[in-house]
């Protein structure tokens, strides 16, 4: 019958690639993960056993816990799973997520050795999320690898360099968003309503002012297209965040493929988006100059187009713009809105930090040169990023063997190097590590800690954060004009209860009591 030997051509032609589809799933599910397990298990790395598919992610997922009051022994309760499995295994050992393999690090000594002889260049991102957050990040500096990172970061670094900062107009920038966001405080106290969730208001904050300073929302299209693009880039955050519980786990993705498509499509638009801001000041360039990250990454494509200059294609800028915004605004606001809450439980450090701020600023303009003089504020900040640290952990993925002492990191090896732990042990910070004292950064870079590299809110080595100046000029300006204007103290409906997702936020918002001075 016809319709017979329709189905064994059909058959026929589609065996071939069923089996190949099938040879590579086992191969990477099953073959190259366990490869690489047991020359890990060779060079004496052990840890929990776990079972596939799932790995170790079933004991890693934990029912939500609050503490009573602020409490900063939050390790325990972010990741109980990684303090458990330290105390039968040490702070170095193999833990699944999937069917994936991650070297756990939470030993600063181990972190130096294996970082002394390793390039930039030779540190990936481990697959697996390099996937997961494609729509998010596309090949932009934070998963690019090899000589694409080496090209893209020495055309970025400039843009975020001391110098740039200065010059351009982004103080005032962010000193604009900030007093919309204050006046919006401001009409809800006089309303009868002190109470704010400053979690969610400075993250919009500082959604506005990446959005200003990276690819400048002041012109009058590019505005409007902006504007969508900051909704549209929020949306498939939200979006992506709910869809991603099961990393590593083989077809999670197909769990919630709704969101998942969601996430594509939201992704196309925000491309098409990008691109036609970017088309856009490529026209205006030869009238307006400016000095937002992307007019100084513009300026390098005029420059020099050849191998190894400063040119990167459409394609390459708008994967940059998507990288600042997703990159640098949830972190910068998430130290502030921790910081709000630490002062809001000290309030004398807000009375020092107001007292240093009249000092140094006054009632005149706010300017990089005022803000670098805020040392104490400096020092709250670190002590924020240890003990509530936005970026969590630190992921790579070895791109060549890398040898610790006799031991040898396989390549392709996926690491996770535990931020929180390390900044939240007793043998590196003492017995009041739990305790707020911004004064142990004073005229200490390192806090006190005993090692260099214990205390990494920013990374380390060649791929260390590139944005960390302009973060800390953000956190600065945001600090100050808040505290200059009001006082801050817990609300009794705040339930302490930080969680990782992605970096590490208050569950439940942070509403705070906000009266004007
Ligand atoms: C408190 C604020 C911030 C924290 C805690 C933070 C933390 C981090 C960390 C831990 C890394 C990984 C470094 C590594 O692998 O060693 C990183 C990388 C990066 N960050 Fe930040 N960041 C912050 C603000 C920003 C800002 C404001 C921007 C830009 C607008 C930014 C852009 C980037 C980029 C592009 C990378 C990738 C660098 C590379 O791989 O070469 N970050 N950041």
């Amino acid at each position: 019958m016809e319709w017979i030997k329709f189905f064994k051509i059909f058959v026929t032609a589609v065996t071939p690639f069923f089996l190949l589809f099938v040879c590579k799933l086992v191969h990477s599910c099953w073959i190259f993960p366990n490869q690489t397990y047991s020359k890990l298990k060779k060079n004496g790395f052990r840890g929990p056993t776990p079972i596939f598919p799932l790995g170790n992610t079933k004991e890693m997922i934990t029912k939500p816990t609050e503490s009573p009051g602020v409490f900063n022994d939050i390790h325990s309760f972010v990741s109980p799973y990684f303090g458990r499995w330290q105390k039968s295994h040490g702070k170095v050992f193999i833990y699944w997520l999937g069917v994936e393999p991650f070297l756990y690090i939470a030993d600063p000594e181990f972190v130096r050795k294996m970082a002394s002889g390793v390039l930039g260049k030779s540190w990936g991102k481990p697959a697996v999320f390099r996937e997961d957050r494609l729509p998010m990040f596309g090949n932009g500096l934070v998963m690019a690898e090899g000589e694409h990172w080496i090209h893209n970061r020495h055309v970025i670094t400039p843009a975020f360099s001391p110098a740039n900062l200065k010059v351009s107009a982004m103080t005032s920038q962010m000193v604009e968003c900030t007093t919309k966001m204050l006046d919006r405080w401001d009409a809800l106290y006089t309303s009868g309503k002190p109470e704010i969730d400053v979690e969610q208001d400075i993250i919009k904050t500082a959604g506005e002012i990446i959005a200003k300073v990276s690819f400048g929302m002041n012109h009058g299209t590019s505005y409007k297209i902006g504007q969508i693009v900051f909704e549209k880039l929020r949306a498939m955050q939200m979006t992506l965040f709910k869809s991603n519980r099961y990393v590593g786990v083989p077809f999670s993705k197909f769990l919630s493929p709704k969101k998942s498509l969601e996430a594509r499509k939201l992704g196309k638009e925000i491309d098409q988006l990008l691109l036609s801001i970017i088309n856009l000041r490529k026209e205006s360039r030869t009238r307006s100059p400016e000095q937002d990250l992307l007019g100084v990454l513009l300026a390098g494509n005029n420059e020099d187009s050849r191998p190894g200059g400063k040119k990167l294609t459409s394609r390459e800028l708008v994967d940059e713009c998507k990288t600042f915004f997703f990159g640098g605004h949830e972190t910068t606001a998430l130290s502030l809105a921790w910081t709000l809450l630490l002062l809001a439980v000290h309030p004398e450090w807000q009375t020092q930090l107001r007292k240093e701020i009249k000092e140094v600023i006054g009632d005149g303009e706010i300017d990089s040169t005022k803000l670098a003089a805020l040392k104490k504020m400096g020092w709250v900040w670190n002590e924020v990023l240890r003990l509530y640290s936005p970026a969590p952990n630190v992921q790579r993925q070895a791109r060549e063997d890398i040898h610790v002492d006799n031991m040898v990191i396989p390549k392709g090896i996926n690491m996770w190097i535990d931020v929180v732990g390390m900044n939240h042990d007793k043998e590196l910070w003492g017995d009041d590590v739990f305790e707020f004292k911004p004064e142990r950064f004073k005229d200490n870079l390192y806090g006190g800690c005993k090692h260099k590299m214990g205390f990494l809110p920013f990374g380390f080595g060649g791929r260390m954060c590139v944005g960390r100046n302009l973060s800390a000029m953000e956190y600065k300006v945001v600090l100050t004009l808040i505290l200059s204007k009001f006082s801050l103290s817990v609300s009794p409906n705040y339930r302490h209860s930080p969680a990782i997702m992605l970096s590490l936020r208050p569950r439940h918002g942070l509403p705070l009591i906000v009266q004007p001075l």
